[in-house]
């Protein structure tokens, strides 16, 4: 102990050391104040401090997982669509695939697979992502998955500031410049939605239809995709409901098509006789993405008609459809399926969930708008209430170039002339534009059809006729025997 006192230098010596560090360090200070602008002293200075709290600070979770309070999760979308762009060399496997049915030399897309790291850089900071899986506690119920963002803890005010915004925007933007859109059916078994890519090649220039209309629709688009502010103003949910409603073949599901190639969104396609109960059609609309077209095709087969289909089946239901016929029925549960109520459906159009998610199209088609609930027509419902009717001479010219590849031609006039009153749909139309050959031999084929189902109209129309000129007389005859009733039992009073 002794010896080991005797070797530590004296106080002297100590206090001789630190002066001559102190003048040392004093001097380098004073020269780099002269040599290096305040500027660049405090960039140094900065990144010094960073390099030191980075190197010295703890790590970091965040969790992103699939649903956020009972909805799809924009965040986890965004992420997903956003990480397959970040695959490297330092990710050790990649998932490729394609949903591409209608080509199978598509080339497969990238995809992260679970529990696999994913590197990324952003302002200089280093991220690792990883998909993770979790079982389901009941077998029925789905897995979960989430993602795993790990980074240094003094990350956390940049990740929720600029990073996750970035990655929706590099998102969004990938989405809008997507070559294919995506058709998705709902899969009850799995209840999931299924997706498969949807490359139907209608667009507003190939459909036929009244130009006037064609024009308000693009329009309508253009403003309800341009006023999220707006909606937010007058505190509406950002959605638009289209009922578009006409006979068969006259272009609805077209219709949906061109909007959905127009504005670049995926269709939901729901069919609602598979869907079990309001709480499953709710989770099943919870569970859509934003920027997105839920379509319901065949409206009325779900509604009031279909109901009467089925009364036939149960009498006791019949008595009850007869003391509330004319009123709204929101109650009524629908045929295909008791569990399913109308009230639920126009909940998410209108209601307390019509709040859940942002840039919304909805589309109800049916062939039989008079056969639709009134509270599914009511005012504020579906916002535009669209026609689609029998082909117009407009109709016939487009369909004619777009088949024939004819702008003008000799039989035109006629079947111009033949079509002016509402006999033939654009999809007949179409039908006889298709067959091979010259364009003479198509025109001249579909004059004979509009001539022959102009024949059957007027056949149908005179025996329309015939009947009811004999329940007239029917019933002119009753009249006859009643009053003649009426004046005995008055004389015998
Ligand atoms: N207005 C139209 N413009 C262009 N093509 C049309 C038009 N209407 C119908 N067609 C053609 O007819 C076919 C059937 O049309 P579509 O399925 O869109 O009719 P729909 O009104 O939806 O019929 P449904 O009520 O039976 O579902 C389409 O494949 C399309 O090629």
């Amino acid at each position: 102990m002794a010896s080991l006192l005797k070797e530590l230098p004296s106080m002297s010596t100590i206090l001789s050391l630190y002066a001559s560090i102190s003048g040392l360090s004093m001097l380098i200070r004073t020269i780099l104040n002269e040599m290096i602008p305040r500027g660049m002293r405090d960039l140094i200075a900065k990144n010094f401090s960073d390099f030191f709290a980075t190197y010295f600070s703890s790590d970091f979770t965040f969790i992103i997982e699939d649903r956020w309070q009972a909805v799809e999760n924009e965040t986890f979308r965004a992420v997903e669509v956003y990480l397959p762009t970040k695959v490297g060399p330092s990710t050790k496997s990649l998932l490729i695939g394609t949903n591409d049915t209608n080509n199978i030399f598509a080339p497969p897309k990238p995809g992260v697979p679970v529990d696999v790291k994913v590197v990324d850089f952003f302002q200089g900071m280093h991220f690792e992502w990883t998909l993770c899986e979790k079982e389901a506690k009941k077998y029925y119920h789905r897995q979960k998955k989430f993602f795993e963002l790990k980074c240094k803890s003094n990350y956390r005010e940049q990740v929720m500031q600029s990073y996750l915004p970035y990655i929706s925007k590099t998102a969004a933007a990938i989405l809008n410049n997507r070559e294919t859109l995506n058709i998705c059916t709902y899969d009850n078994e799995d209840s999931t939605w299924e997706s498969t890519v949807f490359k139907h090649p209608a667009t507003f220039d190939t459909l036929a239809m009244d130009p006037d209309l064609k024009k308000f629709i693009i329009e309508d688009l253009d403003l309800f995709v341009q006023r999220k502010d707006y909606f937010q103003s007058v505190g509406r949910a950002w959605k638009r409901g289209y009922l578009l409603y006409g006979p068969p073949g006259t272009g609805k599901s077209t219709l949906v098509a061109a909007i959905a190639n127009y504005l670049r969104f995926n269709i939901y396609d729901l069919q609602l006789q598979g869907v079990r109960n309001d709480a499953q059609l709710r989770r099943i609309l919870t569970s859509t993405t934003n920027r997105s077209i839920l379509l319901i095709e065949d409206i009325d087969c779900s509604t009031k008609s279909s109901r009467s289909r089925d009364r036939n089946k149960n009498p006791k239901e019949d008595h009850d459809d007869d003391d509330d016929e004319g009123s709204d029925q929101l109650d009524n549960k629908l045929s295909f399926d008791p569990g399913v109520t109308l009230s639920g459906l126009l909940n998410f159009i209108d209601g307390l969930w019509s709040s859940c998610g942002d840039e919304r199209i909805i589309i109800f088609t049916t062939n039989y708008k008079e056969k639709l609930d009134p509270a599914l027509l009511r005012p504020g419902r579906m916002d535009v209430h669209i026609y689609m009717g029998h082909c117009t001479p407009a109709a016939f010219r487009k369909l004619a170039f777009k088949y024939l590849g004819i702008k003008e031609h000799v039989l035109f006039k006629c079947i111009e002339d033949l079509i002016q009153s509402p006999v033939i749909t654009p999809a007949e139309v179409a039908q006889h534009l298709m067959k091979r050959g010259e364009p003479q031999v198509a025109l001249q084929s579909l004059i004979e059809f509009i001539s022959m189902k102009e024949a059957e109209m007027v056949e149908k129309n005179e025996a329309k006729k015939d009947e009811q000129e004999v329940i007239k007389e029917e019933v002119g005859k009753q009249d006859e025997k009643q009053s003649k009733i009426l004046t005995t039992s008055a004389y015998l009073t």
